[in-house]
């Protein structure tokens, strides 16, 4: 790329390209469609050429992507824009993303974070590797298990119901795996990085109340309801990944108990919970949702949309 012919944009420590993409993504985020997000990112680059400007502020850029959105009739989306502009960055935010195994948290997570340029995105399936480390087999057994075969190595099983059984065992395992994301989250609100933590483990019932009530931490669960839908899911991942798709078949029954266990938690606890059918709807849903919340924090400080577009 020529760099002395482009346009560079100026951070507060930093100096950049001009990025169409990073500016797309940014206006997706917002809400905009991937194709109007892309022009929009084009008018803005070309407005710059036509001024010869070689160096931006990026509280310039902001402020004019914020003006232009708004000559083109897009109130609602320069809103949004200015919001996420206001809060990522200055307010670490973390998004928990839970449902059972195969419902889609992992992929959902990483488009999540695609459009709203959050770099942090951690599995409790790992956070599980990590206190597999430290706490001992002997200790909790349920810990070395699946989500959906934990209850075989619980020790007072007795004379209950199979169902209790699996719930148990899915309980006595995410809790240990718990202990472990809520350590994550205290370190990224300490260091103030927003982060995107999803998985199996994450149960509305099992996280302390302080996680759940904190506004700078947004629950969304995700499902799947149809029974021949969510099994479809292993197979399309059994042709892409390494997981065992006979495996999860095998144990199929137990994860739709555990599936429709999260969904209860969730409501029982407030948190929202969203059918993963299509990707680009699921994302528009959990990215409303996160944005809901995130104006009621701003609020909360007491800020209007123009305290926030001369803070950007
Ligand atoms: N809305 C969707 N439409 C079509 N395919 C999807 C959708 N969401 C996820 N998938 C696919 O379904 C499979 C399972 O998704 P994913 O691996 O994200 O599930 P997961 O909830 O993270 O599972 P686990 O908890 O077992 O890791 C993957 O192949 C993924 O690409
Ligand atoms: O425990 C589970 O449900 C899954 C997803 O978290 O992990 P694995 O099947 O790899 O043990």
């Amino acid at each position: 790329m020529d760099l002395q012919n482009d346009i560079v944009v100026r951070g507060k420590s930093y100096e950049m390209p001009f990025s169409k993409g990073i500016l797309a993504r940014s206006l997706m985020a917002a809400g905009l469609k991937p194709s109007i997000a892309y022009r929009i990112a084009w008018d803005i680059y070309e407005m710059l050429k036509k001024e010869n400007i070689k160096v931006i502020d990026k509280a310039e850029l902001r402020r004019r992507v914020y003006y232009y959105l708004i000559s083109k009739n897009y109130d609602e989306v320069a809103k949004k824009y200015l919001l996420w502009r206001m809060v990522l960055g200055r307010r670490p935010i973390v998004i928990l993303i839970g449902g059972a195994s195969g419902v889609g948290t992992s992929t959902i997570a990483f488009e999540i974070a695609s459009r709203l340029g959050i770099s942090s995105v951690i599995g409790t399936d790992s956070i599980r590797e990590v206190m597999r480390k430290v706490i001992s087999r002997d200790l909790i057994p349920t810990l070395y298990e699946s989500s959906y075969t934990a209850w075989k190595v619980l020790k007072d099983n007795y004379e209950e119901d199979n169902k209790t059984k699996y719930i148990k065992g899915f309980e006595r395992h995410s809790e240990a795996v718990l202990t472990g994301v809520e350590g994550v989250i205290n370190r990224c609100l300490l260091e103030g990085q927003s982060v995107i933590i999803e998985g199996t483990h994450l149960v509305p019932t099992l996280l302390k109340d302080n996680y759940l009530e904190n506004p700078h931490i947004i629950f969304i669960m995700l499902t799947i309801y149809d029974e021949k839908l969510h099994k479809m899911r292993f197979y399309a991942r059994g042709r892409v990944s390494s997981r065992p798709t006979e495996r999860y078949l095998r144990y199929f029954k137990i994860i739709r108990i555990i599936n429709e266990y999260m969904v209860e938690t969730a409501k029982k606890k407030g948190v929202p919970v969203i059918e993963n059918i299509k990707i680009s709807e699921t994302v528009d849903k959990c990215l409303n949702i996160i944005t809901e919340r995130l104006k009621n924090m701003i609020e909360l400080e007491g800020l209007s949309e123009e305290d926030m577009l001369e803070s950007v």
